[in-house]
């Protein structure tokens, strides 16, 4: 498997446009940055300036919020994962996080199919008191995300040989989930990291970074290589379920944070995951047991936010 040293910036303007072929070279392009470093920046993504600022500037009006108002919306209070993760909250065995976090996905009334037979990984979304531009900024970065995430899968889709719409049909009610994340600046002789290395767990994410830098991916010689901040690009990475799916031809890389800028950092990673209900065999083969797409992310849920779900796991 080829190394990498850096991590490829591609425009992927024309995936907008109506050109088979400029699509097809910037998914061949996609397609060997997913087989190296399962890392690359996109540029040309037409998301507008203003959603991307909105989300910025929103994270940071949160986390500016008095402990108190974020403590009442405590993940802990949630019977689905959604809300306030207080820095250091992790799962067992995992070490103090220099972090804190906002989280939702699909915003899911009482009347949902899935909320009504109490699934943990479906319900409301959770809201500061006066947030409504809040809520506004987020839901607008959500819906972006999203359409972004589709024309994505569709570039995975024909880089690995697929019909370009191959993943739509996985990702109609999907698991996807957005977090803001705040990493307070780290003291120089504090080892504890902000995220410590790790692979991320669902098929891919897209990363919003502010201007702090701090990300950091581990290349096959083992090197940790910087994910320096690209101003107008996010950072597309492949997950675990990704490599999966695609019998390691993608590959999902580790990385971690440490928030060494000497200012707070701010990033907002978007984590595309299918359906609950999805079954993902490999697109490349049928040596590999399918995968559960449901039961698989929420048992790493349960796993991360121990506390959150209330409900007894499925047995
Ligand atoms: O904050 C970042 O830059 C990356 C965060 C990350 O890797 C994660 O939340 O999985
Ligand atoms: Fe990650």
């Amino acid at each position: 498997m080829t190394d990498f040293w850096r991590i490829p910036v591609i425009d992927i303007a024309a995936l907008q446009q109506d050109d088979a072929v400029a699509a097809g070279q910037i998914a061949a392009r996609i397609g060997r940055a997913c087989e190296t470093a399962g890392f690359f920046y996109v540029t040309g993504h037409g998301v507008p300036e203003p959603v991307v600022d909105g989300v910025l500037a929103a994270a940071a009006w949160f986390f500016d919020r008095p402990q108190a108002e974020r403590d009442a919306l405590d993940v802990a209070g949630s019977p689905c994962f959604r809300g306030y993760v207080p820095m250091g909250i992790t799962g067992p065995g995992v070490p103090h996080r220099l972090l804190e976090a906002f989280q939702l996905m699909l915003d899911l009334g009482p009347d949902d199919p899935d909320v009504r037979a109490g699934s943990v990984m479906h319900g409301p979304n959770r809201w500061p008191e006066d947030g409504l531009d809040f809520r506004m900024a987020l839901e607008t970065y959500y819906s972006a995300m999203t359409a972004l995430s589709d024309r994505l899968l569709d570039a995975f889709a024909r880089a690995l040989g697929l019909d370009a719409g191959y993943f739509r049909p996985y990702f109609t009610k999907p698991l996807t989930q957005l977090r803001l994340l705040h990493y307070p600046p780290q003291p120089p002789d504090e080892d504890a990291m902000g995220v410590e290395a790790h692979t991320d767990t669902g098929a891919f994410t897209i990363l919003l970074q502010d201007a702090s830098g701090g990300l950091e991916v581990r290349n096959r010689a083992g090197e940790w290589i910087a994910a320096a901040p690209v101003p107008g690009s996010f950072v597309i990475n492949i997950g675990d379920m990704m490599q999966r799916w695609t019998e390691s031809r993608f590959v999902s890389t580790p990385h971690r944070v440490a928030n060494r800028s000497g200012r707070d950092r701010i990033s907002v990673p978007f984590f595309a995951n299918p359906d609950y209900a999805a079954v993902i065999t490999p697109v490349t083969g049928d040596r590999t047991e399918p995968l559960a797409c449901g039961p698989y992310v929420e048992a790493a849920y349960r796993a991360a936010w121990p506390r959150a779900a209330r409900t007894p796991a499925p047995v």
